[in-house]
C-alpha cells in the first residue's frame, strides 16, 4: 500500500469513514465521480453507468467499494445477517441438460437420489432439533414426479413442523409443477402458500438475456418466464430471494440489465427479500470441461467484488440486502465481501450438495458460531435472523468464547476466524 494513512475497518471513527469516501471519490475519474456522487445523493444508476462501473479499475473500482460501503451502512447499519437453516436437495434426477449444471444425474445413475416425504420430514426434523428455522428445498426435474409432490413435501413437513419456514422450489421447479398439474403459475403457486410454502429462492435466474441462457440452458425456462413466476409469486404474497449466476459467456451488460431488471420488479411487487450473486463453479461443470476456450473459469477477484459492490449501488432504496454465498467464494472471500456493499452471509447450509456437485470445496456446512467470529472480526455485529429478514438473535453481547454452536461442526478442518482481518487493500 502506497500513500496516505490506512485506517483500520475495526477501530476507524464516523469521521474517519467519511474523510476516506471523500479521499476515495477525489481520487476516481470525474465520470466515475459523477455516477457514485449522484447514486450517493439519491439518485437511480442507469444501465449505461452501471456498465462503467462494473468495468472500473485502480481508484474508480475502490470508489466504488467505498462508496456501496457507504450505502450498506445506510441501509444496514452495523449489522451482519445469517440464517440457521438445512438444504435439502430431494432428488437430484433431473433430464433438462442445464450445461453449467454438476449436480443433475440420470434416474439409472447409481448416485441417483430420491428422498421421500419421510426421509424429507426427518431431515427437516434434525435441522429443527438443532436450531434450523428454515429448510431450504430445491430438486431435479424428475421425469417420473408427479406435479403434486411439491404439495405433498409441504403438508409433510408442515405437519411435523408447522414453525418451520419452508423456503423452496425455485421457478422452474414452479414452471415444471404448475405444468404436470395442468394449473396456471397463479393457481399452484396459491395452493403451494396454502399447504406451507413460505418463500421461494429466486434461483433459475442464471443471466436473464436470451442469447445467454440460450448457451447456459437451450433457453428451455425462458427469461420472460422467470420473471412471469416471480412476479405470480410476489402476487399471491410469496416473497423470492433474486439470484445472477455469473462469470462463464457473459459480459458486464448483461450483468447490469439483469439487475435493472430485478430492480424494475421490485419497484411494482416489493417481494424479493435479498439479491444472492452466484458466482460460476466451473472445475466440474459441464459448460466448462466440455468447452475450457469458449467458457470462463468464473468470475475474477475483482469482478467478485464488483458484483457485491454495483449490486449495492444500483439497488439501493429497492432491495436492501445483498448476499454474499459463503459456499461459492470460501469464508474468507465472503468475509472480505463484508466490506464491498454485504449484509448478509445466508444460510448454515448443514448439507450444501450443488456448489460442491460442480467442484467447490468450501465445505457442506458452515456453524452460526463461525458466522458470528466471522462478523465480529470486520467490527459488525452478528444477527440470526428469519428467512424473511425479522431478528431472531442479537449476539452483541455475547463474548465470543461463550457462543455455543448452534450447529456443530461435523466435518472439515476448523476455521480460523478470529485472525484480525486487515485494513482494507487497494
Ligand atoms: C441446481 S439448481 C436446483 C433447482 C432447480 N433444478 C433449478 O434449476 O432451478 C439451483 C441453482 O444452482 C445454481 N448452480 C447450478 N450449478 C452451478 C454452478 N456450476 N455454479 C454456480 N451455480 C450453480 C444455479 O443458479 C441454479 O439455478
Ligand atoms: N447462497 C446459497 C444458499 N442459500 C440459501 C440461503 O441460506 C437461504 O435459503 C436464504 O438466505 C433465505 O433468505 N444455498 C445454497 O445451497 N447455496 C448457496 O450458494
Ligand atoms: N441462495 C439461494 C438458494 C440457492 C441454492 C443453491 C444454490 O446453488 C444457489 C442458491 C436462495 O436462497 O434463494
Ligand atoms: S440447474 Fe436445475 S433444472 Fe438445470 S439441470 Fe441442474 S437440476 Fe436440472
Amino acid at each position: 500500500m502506497s500513500g496516505g494513512r490506512r485506517v483500520n475497518i475495526l477501530t476507524r471513527t464516523p469521521t474517519e469513514t467519511a474523510a476516506e469516501l471523500s479521499a476515495a471519490l477525489a481520487s476516481a475519474s470525474a465520470p466515475v465521480a459523477r455516477v457514485l456522487t449522484r447514486a450517493l445523493d439519491g439518485q437511480e444508476v442507469s444501465e449505461a453507468e452501471a456498465v462503467t462501473l462494473f468495468e472500473t479499475r485502480g481508484a474508480d473500482k475502490l470508489a466504488v467499494y467505498a462508496v456501496a460501503d457507504t450505502l450498506r451502512q445506510r441501509a444496514n447499519g452495523d449489522r451482519v445477517t445469517f440464517v440457521v437453516n438445512r438444504n435439502i436437495n430431494f432428488t437430484n434426477v433431473c433430464y433438462m441438460g442445464c450445461r453449467f449444471c454438476g449436480f443433475a444425474k440420470r434416474a439409472e445413475d447409481k448416485d441417483a437420489e430420491w428422498l421421500d416425504p419421510d426421509q424429507i420430514v426427518a431431515r427437516a426434523q434434525e435441522a429443527w432439533d438443532r436450531g434450523g428455522t428454515e429448510v431450504c428445498i430445491q430438486g431435479g426435474l424428475h421425469p417420473k414426479m408427479p406435479g403434486s409432490y411439491y404439495r405433498d413435501i409441504l403438508l409433510a413437513i408442515k405437519s411435523a413442523l408447522p414453525d418451520m419456514h419452508i423456503h423452496a422450489f425455485s421457478p422452474f421447479e414452479i414452471w415444471y409443477g404448475a405444468a404436470k398439474t395442468g394449473l396456471s403459475y397463479a393457481d399452484f403457486l396459491r395452493d403451494l402458500r396454502d399447504c406451507g410454502l413460505g418463500s421461494m429462492p429466486g434461483t433459475a435466474a442464471e443471466i436473464l438475456d436470451t442469447e445467454v441462457r440460450q448457451k447456459l440452458t437451450k433457453n428451455k425456462l425462458s427469461a420472460e418466464k422467470w420473471v412471469e413466476i416471480i412476479r405470480a409469486a410476489h402476487g399471491v404474497g410469496i416473497p423470492t430471494t433474486a439470484t445472477i449466476m455469473y462469470g462463464h459467456v457473459d459480459a458486464p451488460r448483461h450483468w447490469a440489465a439483469h439487475i435493472a431488471l430485478l430492480r424494475d420488479i421490485q419497484k411494482d411487487t416489493g417481494g424479493f427479500t435479498e439479491l444472492v450473486p452466484l458466482s460460476f463453479v466451473h472445475t466440474e461443470s459441464p459448460l466448462y470441461t466440455q468447452n475450457p476456450g469458449a467458457v470462463r473459469p468464473g468470475p475474477t477477484t475483482d469482478e467478485v467484488d464488483l458484483m457485491h459492490a454495483v449490486s449495492r449501488i444500483m439497488l439501493h432504496g429497492h432491495i436492501d440486502n445483498i448476499q454474499v454465498s459463503w459456499t461459492k467464494l470460501g469464508a474468507e472471500r465472503a468475509r472480505q465481501m463484508l466490506t464491498r456493499g454485504v449484509n448478509d452471509l445466508g444460510g448454515t447450509l448443514m448439507n450444501e450438495s450443488i456448489s460442491r456437485a460442480a467442484g467447490s470445496t468450501h465445505g457442506q456446512e458452515i456453524t452460526a458460531s463461525e458466522l458470528a467470529g466471522l462478523i465480529r472480526s470486520v467490527g459488525r455485529v452478528p444477527v440470526r435472523r428469519n428467512t424473511v429478514y425479522d431478528t431472531i438473535e442479537v449476539y452483541d453481547d455475547h463474548d465470543p468464547a461463550e457462543i455455543a454452536p448452534l450447529v456443530p461442526r461435523r466435518a472439515g478442518e476448523p476455521l480460523d476466524f478470529l485472525k484480525m482481518f486487515p485494513a482494507v487493500e487497494p
